[in-house]
């Protein structure tokens, strides 16, 4: 059955380390989205959008194929998938802030690592076997990559190899294998991919909407609504230490000649240390409030 072209079809890993994250970000979309973890489809009742989920690894190919539009993988795949490639047929629109991790080269406790030189000559177990070569030209450094689909830090141990290239996240997998990452390939977090095969005017018009709102979501997550009195000769030297805010408001406080409320989007986290600066220079009565939706 061909896929309905009335719709955008979006690729999302069916189970695993991104699936939730993946669905989250769509349904703070305003997406409804009702399917149970063993569809392998789902129609967005309320957006002319349909989901499909696909094994991660599947997921470039889909979109660089036009299968799907859109898709949400890791930079990893998305990498190795590229050097296998002349040309992608996918852009990167946006990072999610979500699957951090990074591919590292790990060894057994104790291997002498003194740079990428030390991999000369040596086996190195991967599921990423194109992203490690590439590293190991990169590098100019001859080296034998043995491609193993998972499971990856049984290798040395095995004897398959003497060292692995493989996701780490808190480092606990290398820990319980007795294993310490020595060199970094790739950081990698979750990426919005589009496809580069064009599509008709209604669906590029559901596409605009539907990816206003995403950066509409986005830009939220990591922004905070401020606001504060402070007195006027204090305004400068508390507008600087707004983190991430350009162009405050500032209206003037009835009853307290001299004295104005500050408002302003601060596009950055504000932590503590901020308030204790703000109240430093001037500032009282100061809030931060999360902001639920965001349209630029
Ligand atoms: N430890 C980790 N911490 C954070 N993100 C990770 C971690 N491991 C992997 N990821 C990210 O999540 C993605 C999916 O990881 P997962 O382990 O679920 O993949 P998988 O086993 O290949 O799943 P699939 O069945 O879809 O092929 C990875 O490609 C990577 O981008
Ligand atoms: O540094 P850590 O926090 O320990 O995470 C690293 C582990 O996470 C990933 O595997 P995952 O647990 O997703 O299982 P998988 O190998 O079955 O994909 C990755 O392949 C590592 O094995
Ligand atoms: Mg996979």
């Amino acid at each position: 059955m061909l896929a309905d072209r009335s719709r955008l079809h979006i690729a999302l890993q069916k189970s695993g380390r991104l699936s939730d994250q993946s669905r989250d970000l769509l349904r703070e979309t305003g997406f409804r989205i009702q399917s149970g973890k063993n569809s392998l489809t789902a129609r967005v009742e309320n957006f002319p959008a349909e989901l499909m989920f696909v094994r991660d690894d599947d997921i470039p190919t889909f979109v660089s194929d036009g299968v799907c539009e859109f898709g949400i993988v890791g930079q990893n795949v998305l990498e190795e998938f590229a050097a296998g490639q002349e040309e992608p047929g996918y852009e990167v629109l946006a990072e999610l802030g979500f699957g951090r991790c990074s591919l590292r080269i790990a060894a057994p406790e104790g291997t002498a690592y003194d740079g990428p030189q030390s991999l000369a000559g040596a086996r190195i177990a991967t599921s990423y076997p194109l992203l490690t070569r590439a590293f190991l030209a990169r590098h100019g450094i001859k080296a034998s990559v043995v491609k193993m689909s998972g499971a990856v830090e049984l290798a040395p141990r095995l004897g398959i190899a003497g060292f692995i290239c493989d996701l780490v996240s808190t480092g606990a997998t290398l820990e319980a294998n007795n294993l310490r990452a020595v060199d970094t390939v790739l950081e990698s977090q979750a990426v919005l991919i589009r496809t580069t095969k064009p599509f008709d005017d209604a669906r590029a018009f559901i596409a605009e909407q539907m990816l206003s709102r995403i950066n509409g979501v986005l830009a939220t997550k990591g922004s905070k609504y401020i606001m504060l009195n402070a007195a006027g000769e204090n305004l400068r030297a508390i507008a600087a230490l707004l983190p991430g805010a350009d162009a405050p408001t500032v209206i003037p406080l009835r009853d307290r000649p001299g004295h104005f409320a500050v408002h302003a989007v601060c596009q950055e986290s504000v932590f503590w240390e901020t308030l204790e600066k703000l109240k430093g220079a001037g500032a009282s009565a100061i809030l931060v409030v999360p902001i639920e939706k965001m349209m630029l």
